[in-house]
């Protein structure tokens, strides 16, 4: 485990984490944890509107999806402004699990001498179409578990996650060093750790030196009830830029696993996320079947599918 301390004072020790196992343990302030779960669970019959409007314009987002599985998601931006009705717990761990993402993203840059910091900003949700965001899963235990485990990757730089109500995320033996639990929740102290690990976009701004986990959620241990899980994803900016390192600008990125790549645009590649990720994972990824960038290359009404319906974005030009 890495103590938020050795972020900065010993970064290698957190990164040789990541890389080798996929995923890093660190150590963090998880004081809101307990309450933000039990205000979270007594939202699960409320009304979307009535879950929004304990915030501030902008701050929250709730939404009950069936695609890949059936669950509601409450997404949270950090903020300073005080609710207008409860959930000042759940906004505080934003908050910090924010603090622990920046963190952890600083000892990147630093033992690997490379500029991401630029890459982040704080930004409501009526003004990015994916921000950096806490995410609260909320499960119904009836959903059945049809669509299995839903294995897929994160699209942003990287996800610190607190345990759930309790451990039911699996990562995929895919990774090469993961270890012998695939419930890697099991291995933390509740009330004191968080997992870390990859997303597509620090794949692509390391050109691949950190690949992104693929992860799902045991079906099996859904069953058990109302389960909520606390992922925090810390995103690119909108804007943002990410070009690869000068070193390996030579590295065919589009195999890196990205989806937004488009090969041949500029020489050398440079990559506007402009938040495609999302659509490409969250959409086109049916029971985890991750659609290659080749196959879309080759198909034009898959391409056309994708442009026209999801890659529209009325605020874009900024
Ligand atoms: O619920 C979990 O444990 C994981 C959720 C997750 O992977 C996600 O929301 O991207
Ligand atoms: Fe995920």
């Amino acid at each position: 485990k890495v103590t938020m301390d050795e972020l900065s004072t010993r970064p290698q020790k957190f990164c040789d984490q990541l890389k080798d196992r996929g995923v890093a343990i660190v150590q963090c302030n998880l004081q809101r944890r307990r309450a933000a779960l039990d205000w979270l669970e007594a939202q699960e019959g409320n009304p979307s509107e009535a879950v929004e409007a304990a915030f501030c314009s902008g701050v929250a987002r709730c939404e009950d999806v069936a695609f890949p599985r059936r669950l509601r998601r409450i997404d949270l931006v950090p903020d300073e402004s005080r609710t207008t009705s409860g959930g000042t717990e759940v906004l505080g761990l934003a908050g910090d699990l924010h603090q622990v993402a920046l963190s952890c993203l600083n000892a990147i840059a630093e033992h690997e001498e490379l500029a991401l910091e630029h890459l982040v900003a704080p930004e409501r949700l009526n003004e990015a179409k994916e921000p950096s965001l806490l995410r609260a899963n909320l499960y119904n235990s009836q959903d059945g578990g049809a669509g299995g485990p839903c294995w897929h990757v994160d699209l942003g730089l990287l996800t610190v996650m607190p345990v759930g109500s309790w451990p039911a995320m699996m990562v995929s033996p895919f990774h090469s060093n993961v270890g012998e639990n695939a419930f890697v929740e099991e291995l933390l102290d509740a009330e004191s750790d968080v997992l870390v690990f990859a997303g597509t976009a620090l794949a692509i701004a390391t050109a691949g030196l950190y690949t992104a986990l693929v992860h799902g959620v045991s079906a099996a241990r859904l069953r058990r009830g109302l389960r909520i899980s606390l992922p925090y994803f810390l995103r690119v900016r909108r804007g943002g830029i990410i070009e690869p390192p000068a070193a390996v600008t030579n590295t065919p990125l589009a195999c890196l696993y990205p989806a937004a790549v488009q090969p041949g645009v500029a020489e050398p590649p440079m990559l506007d996320l402009l938040r495609f990720h999302r659509d490409y994972y969250g959409r086109l990824c049916t029971r985890g079947q991750v659609v290659s960038v080749g196959e879309l290359a080759e198909n034009p009404a898959l391409a056309e599918q994708v442009r026209s319906n999801f890659y529209t974005d009325s605020s874009s030009g900024s």
